[in-house]
């Protein structure tokens, strides 16, 4: 009891010390917790205020990259400095995801995104090989089909404003199912896939839950319907992903049996080879062979592919031809690249060829990230005491890495609002601290996905903008930030795709 009371107080104690303001708590009830509580504004525009709130409390009382806020009695704290940030991602002992991430437990369980300790690491290791560059180049066909689905539907609303991000989203869904699980659901196609449609309940339910502290607790929470919703919800996409997995199990062991040659050699590296599913063949591989994953385990980490790999790349797509649309040269420069690669043929299917020669593309879509990181949070539970600046980040504390504030540091990124993709060129990023720019976080935790993310994001993007002009009508003042579990616009984000052909007679 001494000794927990010792530990709280060393940590409310360094909590004062760092740098933040006393009248930051009433200003979180004022903006955030009173509205949420009377249910006067819409959840989105609450929000939206209390990402506002964040971003100004860095600015106001923040120092050297750190910043204290309070949440009832919990200390807080933002770093938004390469600096600060270098010191928590750096380390291979704060590898674990702040207490927050627990509310995704009952989805996710514990999967490569929540797990920690020596369960994450035997993990991460064994999937990395599932992002080798010949699975990455052998999804290339399914990015091409599935962005070509995307395509014909904007064929059909030629010259009119569309949101975005909820078409984009359906077609990342399609593209993660297939890579990962080897199934196409169809849900470009078919608007009612019970299997989207869960998925997109169990995102929007955990986000209720976390922007309401008084719901955490298990109890409370598990006697409201939000929970009700949720678990139903949840049942329907674990019942799908255990179909999938048990079938393709099935599909392999007949094949191991046909070709009975091939089973002494059922080698990690032939899976790799031959895999078309290769997310789950591989860990179908380490389930029958090396016996290292069980049924549950595979299920876990499809269920954290399926949460981690669809609305982060439709964040991505959906922001970039957001700026694309807003920023005439660039989009000139970016159809240049692409008939330099293509010349005039539109129909060819994109290669991994192709994908390397995309330069400009690439600075593009970072850029994007830089503005619009989609993870724009992440946070961590502070294993071992960190020493920053002086200053001391106490074991017990929740480190926010505030990633969005972080790539607006006017002293790595000047005139940080200006979208100017150049700053990604190689001759301009000569010397840029490391930590200074992670849209993808860094270190021993980073995302496992970000090779697989840029490629599908350029295929998406090139394959449409070989067919159309875009035009974003919405300024970018007028848009407000909401950090969900990505970031997102408070309203929906308008484009408006003009087929080149159309667009050129216009001109003409
Ligand atoms: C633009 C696209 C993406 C962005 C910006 C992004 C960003 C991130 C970030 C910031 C993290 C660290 C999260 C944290 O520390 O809490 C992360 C982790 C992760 N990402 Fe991604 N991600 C993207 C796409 C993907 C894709 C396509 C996949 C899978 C196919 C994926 C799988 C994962 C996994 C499994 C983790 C957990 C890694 C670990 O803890 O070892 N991500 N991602």
């Amino acid at each position: 009891m001494r000794k927990k009371y010792k530990r709280w107080n060393w940590k409310h104690r360094c909590g004062w010390e760092l740098p933040g303001s006393t009248a930051q708590p009433i200003r979180i009830l004022q903006v955030y917790l009173l509205p949420v509580l009377r249910r006067r504004s819409r959840p989105v525009s609450v929000y939206s205020d209390f990402f506002q709130l964040l971003c100004g409390t860095v600015v106001k009382d923040g120092v050297e990259g750190i910043c204290r806020v309070w949440i009832l009695w919990h200390p807080l704290i933002l770093l938004y400095k390469y600096s600060t940030v270098e010191a928590v991602l750096r380390s291979s002992t704060n590898i674990e995801k702040a207490f927050q991430y627990d509310l995704l437990r009952p989805w996710l369980r514990d999967g490569l995104v929540t797990s920690s300790g020596n369960k994450w690491k035997t993990r991460r290791k064994l999937l990395t090989p599932s992002f080798h560059f010949r699975i990455l180049d052998s999804f290339v066909p399914v990015f091409n089909k599935q962005s070509r689905i995307l395509l014909k539907k904007l064929k059909l609303m030629d010259g009119k404003d569309i949101d975005i991000t909820s078409m984009v989203t359906l077609c990342t869904l399609d593209i993660i199912c297939e890579t990962a699980m080897g199934v196409n659901i169809g849900a470009q196609t078919d608007s009612e896939s019970p299997y989207a449609k869960a998925l997109h309940k169990l995102g929007e339910s955990f986000m209720t839950r976390l922007m309401r502290p008084w719901l955490w607790s298990d109890f409370i929470y598990n006697r409201t319907s939000l929970s009700k919703d949720f678990h139903e919800n949840l049942l329907i996409m674990s019942q799908f992903t255990k179909k999938v997995i048990n079938k393709r199990k099935n599909e392999l062991l007949e094949t191991k049996f046909q070709s009975s040659g091939d089973v002494l050699n059922f080698k990690k590296a032939r899976y790799i080879k031959r895999s078309q599913g290769a997310f789950l063949d591989l860990l179908l591989y380490y389930h029958n062979e090396a016996k290292a994953f069980s049924e549950e385990d595979i299920q876990n980490e499809v269920d954290n592919f399926m949460f981690a790999g669809h609305d982060t790349t439709a964040a991505g797509i959906s922001w970039t031809l957001y700026l694309i649309g807003q920023n005439e040269h660039v989009q000139e420069k970016l159809h240049e690249e692409l008939y330099n690669i293509f010349g005039n043929d539109t129909e060819r299917p994109i290669t991994k060829d192709d994908v390397r020669k995309m330069s400009y593309m690439e600075c593009v879509i970072l850029e994007s990230q830089r503005l619009y990181p989609s993870a724009p949070i992440i946070a961590r539970n502070i294993k071992e005491d960190v020493y920053v600046n002086g200053k001391t980040i106490p074991v017990g504390s929740t480190c926010v890495i505030f990633i969005y504030m972080l790539h607006r540091d006017p002293e790595v990124f000047q005139n940080p609002e200006k979208f100017d993709p150049d700053r990604f060129l190689p001759e301009n990023s000569l010397g840029r601290h490391p930590f200074s720019f992670i849209p993808f976080s860094a270190g021993p935790r980073n995302c496992i996905g970000q090779k697989f993310a840029m490629i599908e994001e350029k295929i998406v993007i090139a394959n449409l903008l070989r067919h159309f002009r875009v035009k974003s009508p919405q300024p970018r003042d007028t848009i407000n930030l909401v950090a969900q579990m990505v970031l997102r616009a408070d309203q929906p984000i308008k484009i408006k795709f003009t087929s080149k052909l159309h667009a050129k007679m216009v001109k003409e």
